[in-house]
C-alpha cells in the first residue's frame, strides 16, 4: 500500500515506468511552467511532481507531429498494424504496474485499474488489427467516360484532451485508431492523472512509434491546451471526452477553424427495472452499472426506476449488497469501492442527497458522510422514494448515491427516461420479448443494455445522441472519425 513513507516507484516491479517528464516529439522535457502535484485521493498526499508544458510547448509537440504524420502515413496499414501490436503486448506485460500508477492516482481499486489497462489496450490490439482494413471504394460512373474511386486518407494531425476517470482506456480508445488510419496524436491528460498517460509515452517509444507521432503534453492549465488545439491550423481534428459544460466551449472554439470534432460528453443513464425481470440479475447489474469506478463514469446508472410491484423488494435486495461493499484505499487488499476523485466531487454527492431529502425521498442506506482521514471516502448510499423533481433527475451525480425512483406505467417510464438533455447510455431488465424491442427503440440513447449492466467494449460503437456528443468510438466505425473520404473522379 502507499503511505507517507513508501515511494510509488517502489510499489513498481519495472520502476522505469513512472515519469514524471513529458513526451514530446519522442523526447522526454521539462516543463517551461515547472511542475504541478500529482495526489494520491486515497490519501491526499503528493505522488509525483510532473512537467507543467506551456502553451509554447504544446505548439511545438504539435509542429513535430505535423511533420512526423506525413512519413507515418506512408507507412502500410500492416506496418503501423506491426507497430501497434508491440504497444499492446507490452502494455499487457506490464499490466500490473500500469494498475498500480492507475490506482495510486485515480483511486479505483487494483483489479478494477488492472481491467482499465486490458480495455484499453483491447482499443490497441482492435485498431491495429483495422489498419489493414481502410478501404475505399468504387462507384459506377455517371457518365460512359466517367469512372469514380472514393479513397480514405488520414485526417492529419489529432488532438485529444481526456478525464481523470478513465486516465488510460480514454486514451487508447482516441489515439489507436487515430494512428492506425496514419494521423499523429498530441494528447493532454487530465491534470489529476498524468501518469496514466506519459507511461503510455514510455511504452509507444519501446513499441518503436516513430517521434512525434504521439506526444503527451501534460499541463496544469486545461484552457492552454484546448485553446492551442482549436486555434493550431496544424491541428485538424479534436477528441474529447467530460463534460457537455466543455464540450460545449470547445466547439465553439473549434469552429473558426472548422475543424473535425468527436465529443464524448455527459450522461443521465436511466437504469429501468420492469415487473418482469430476473430480479437478481438487475440488482447485480444495477450494482456494477451504479458503481464502477465508484459511480464516476459516464455510463453509470444515475436514474434507478423500478416498477410499483418489485419496488420495495428490489430495495431489499439492492440494500443487502450494496452495504457489505468494502470502501477503502484502492491498493489494499479487498476493497470493492475506491476514493473519490476530490472534495469537489463530495459535495456534488452530498448536494444532490440533501436536495432529494428535502423534497422527500428517505436514505435506507448511507447518508452521504464521508469517512474520517485525508482520503475522500464517501460511503454509499441508497434512497427511495426519489421523483423527477429532484436535482439528481436532471444531472449526473457522479458518485456513489443510488436514487430508486417508482413508477407504475412503461409509457410514462419511457417518458420520464428520455426527459433529459443526455442521450449517452441506458440499461433496462425484462424478460418480455416484445416489451424489450419496443423500449429499446424507444429510448433516446446512443447506448441500449438490456439485461446488462456493463456495455462497454473495443468491437461496440460508444457515444451519445442529443447534448451526450457527436461521434463514436470503438469498432470499425470509430476509424471513421480519423478519416477524410477523397472522391476521384476520371474521364478515360
Ligand atoms: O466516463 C466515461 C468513460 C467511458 C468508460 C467506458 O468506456 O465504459
Amino acid at each position: 500500500m502507499l503511505d507517507q513513507h513508501t515511494d510509488l516507484k517502489s510499489l513498481l516491479k519495472d520502476p522505469s515506468l513512472l515519469v514524471e517528464a513529458a513526451y514530446l516529439g519522442g523526447e522526454w522535457v521539462q516543463g517551461d511552467e515547472g511542475t504541478f502535484d500529482v495526489t494520491n485521493p486515497a490519501r491526499g498526499d503528493v505522488i509525483a511532481k510532473v512537467a507543467d508544458l506551456s502553451r509554447e510547448q504544446i505548439a511545438e509537440a504539435i509542429d513535430k507531429a505535423y511533420v512526423a504524420q506525413k512519413d507515418w502515413a506512408s507507412w502500410t496499414g500492416k506496418e503501423r498494424a506491426a507497430v501497434l501490436r508491440k504497444w499492446f503486448d507490452l502494455m499487457m506485460e506490464n499490466q500490473d504496474d500500469l494498475g498500480t500508477i492507475l490506482t495510486a492516482e485515480q483511486g479505483k481499486p487494483l483489479a478494477e485499474a488492472k481491467g482499465e489497462i486490458a480495455y484499453g489496450a483491447s482499443f490497441i490490439e482492435f485498431f491495429g488489427e483495422e489498419a489493414k482494413r481502410i478501404y475505399g471504394e468504387t462507384i459506377p460512373g455517371h457518365q460512359r467516360d466517367k469512372r469514380i474511386m472514393v479513397m480514405k486518407q488520414p485526417i492529419g494531425v489529432a488532438a485529444s484532451i481526456t478525464p481523470w476517470n478513465f486516465p488510460n482506456a480514454m486514451i487508447t480508445r482516441k489515439a489507436a485508431p487515430a494512428l492506425a488510419a496514419g494521423c499523429s496524436f498530441v494528447g493532454r491528460p487530465a491534470k489529476e492523472t498524468p501518469l496514466s498517460a506519459l507511461v503510455m509515452g514510455v511504452l509507444a517509444e519501446r513499441a518503436g512509434i516513430p517521434k512525434g507521432v504521439f506526444s503527451i503534453v501534460t499541463s496544469s492549465r486545461s484552457s492552454d491546451a484546448g485553446k492551442e488545439f482549436c486555434e493550431n491550423p496544424k491541428v485538424r481534428k479534436l477528441t474529447f471526452t467530460g463534460s457537455t459544460e466543455v464540450g460545449r466551449i470547445l466547439l465553439k472554439q473549434a469552429a473558426d477553424q472548422v475543424m473535425k470534432c468527436s465529443m464524448e460528453l455527459g450522461g443521465n443513464a436511466p437504469f429501468i427495472v420492469f415487473d418482469d425481470a430476473d430480479l437478481d440479475a438487475a440488482v447485480d447489474g444495477a450494482i456494477m452499472c451504479k458503481f464502477r469506478n465508484n459511480g464516476q463514469t459516464c455510463v453509470c446508472a444515475n436514474r434507478i426506476y423500478v416498477q410499483a410491484g418489485v419496488y420495495d423488494e428490489f430495495a431489499k435486495r439492492l440494500k443487502a449488497k450494496v452495504e457489505k461493499m468494502k470502501v477503502g484505499d484502492g491498493l489494499a487488499e479487498g476493497t470493492d469501492l475506491g476514493p473519490l476523485i476530490n472534495a469537489d466531487a463530495i459535495d456534488k454527492v452530498q448536494e444532490h442527497i440533501a436536495d432529494a431529502k428535502a423534497k422527500g425521498a428517505k436514505v435506507i442506506l448511507g447518508d452521504g458522510q464521508p469517512m474520517e482521514g485525508a482520503g475522500h471516502y464517501l460511503p454509499p448510499t441508497i434512497l427511495t422514494g426519489v421523483t423527477q423533481d429532484m436535482q439528481v433527475a436532471r444531472d449526473e451525480t457522479f458518485g456513489p448515491m443510488a436514487p430508486l425512483f417508482k413508477f407504475d406505467d412503461v409509457d410514462d417510464v419511457i417518458a420520464m427516461a428520455n426527459d433529459t438533455i443526455f442521450g449517452l447510455a441506458s440499461y433496462f431488465y425484462a424478460k418480455d420479448l416484445s416489451r424489450v424491442y419496443k423500449v429499446a427503440e424507444a429510448l433516446e440513447y446512443g447506448i441500449v443494455g438490456v439485461n446488462t449492466g456493463i456495455i462497454s467494449t473495443e468491437v461496440a460503437p460508444f457515444g451519445g445522441v442529443k447534448q451526450s456528443g457527436l461521434g463514436r468510438e470503438g469498432s470499425h466505425h470509430g476509424i471513421e472519425d480519423y478519416l477524410e473520404m477523397k472522391y476521384v473522379c476520371m474521364s478515360v
